[in-house]
């Protein structure tokens, strides 16, 4: 086991989706993967690792926030073996154009986190997606009709932002929406030479106020799921993409 999962080696499959709650993680595992059993419950963090059109995939929740997320990622990365990561979380969404259930295809992830300056000595690194995963997840949004919008996501370490004003200035800027996860995901797969991707499901409305239920945030994000599992699981291609060298 690692320090925050506690499985075996081979107990996690390369491809694993990664939901902020660990309720949507079990949700996923249960409705979606077939012979799906728990490998970790490390504070209550659950993982669970199944088979989609008979390929392993793997679910873990991550916890709020790029700390959080940054743990299991790195393990999952690091001591896994993990090779394609996607997230599958909620976000807010911050432009008028943004409706609630609207999935966010985030291209790259602006943040105030401090951990991406410390690591690059003040340099602003650009954290980014995996083209191959945005282009395929793209192209089953469109053909399944799913509204869907591709661009730049923030994500934030202060889910209550002492500067509201912040949100108007990224809205000027063309951010889509805010979450809390996705610059660490994205640095972290760049790190180990891994693909991630991350899709989000606007649950609430910072232009309109409209917000979803915390059970619907744990249990409704079907269209989003399931365009992910075909996604990663597409002509066999859960076991992993190209690699940089
Ligand atoms: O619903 P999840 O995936 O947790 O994502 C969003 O919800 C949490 C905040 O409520 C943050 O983790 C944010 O990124
Ligand atoms: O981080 C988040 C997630 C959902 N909605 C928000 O406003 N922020």
């Amino acid at each position: 086991m690692s320090n925050h999962i506690a499985a075996a080696p081979d107990d996690i499959a390369e491809t694993v989706l990664l939901p902020g709650d660990p309720l949507r993680a079990r949700w996923i595992a249960t409705t979606y993967l077939d012979d799906a059993s728990c490998y970790s419950s490390v504070r209550n963090m659950l993982g669970y690792t199944g088979t989609y059109r008979g390929q392993r995939i793997s679910v873990q929740g991550t916890g709020m926030g790029q700390p959080s997320l940054s743990i299991y990622a790195h393990e999952l990365l690091a001591e896994y073996g993990a090779r394609t990561l996607v997230r599958v979380g909620s976000c807010g969404g911050l432009q008028e154009s943004v409706a609630i259930r609207d999935v966010i295809v985030a291209m790259s992830a602006s943040t105030d986190s401090s951990i991406n300056f410390l690591r690059f000595h003040g340099l602003n690194f650009a954290p980014a997606a995996d083209f191959t995963l945005v282009r395929a997840y793209v192209e089953r949004a469109e053909n399944a009709g799913v509204p869907h919008h591709i661009g730049q996501i923030f994500s934030t370490d202060s889910f209550y932002l002492d500067r509201p004003e912040l949100h108007d200035r990224l809205r000027d800027y063309g951010v889509l929406a805010v979450e809390m996860e996705t610059a660490a995901l994205y640095t972290l797969a760049a790190k180990f030479d891994a693909r991630a991707l991350s899709v989000n499901t606007v649950s609430d409305s910072l232009v309109t106020g409209e917000a979803l239920s915390s059970d619907d945030r744990e249990r409704s994000f079907a269209e989003m799921v399931e365009l992910t599992l075909d996604t990663v699981t597409a002509s066999g291609s859960a076991g992993g993409g190209e690699s940089r060298s």
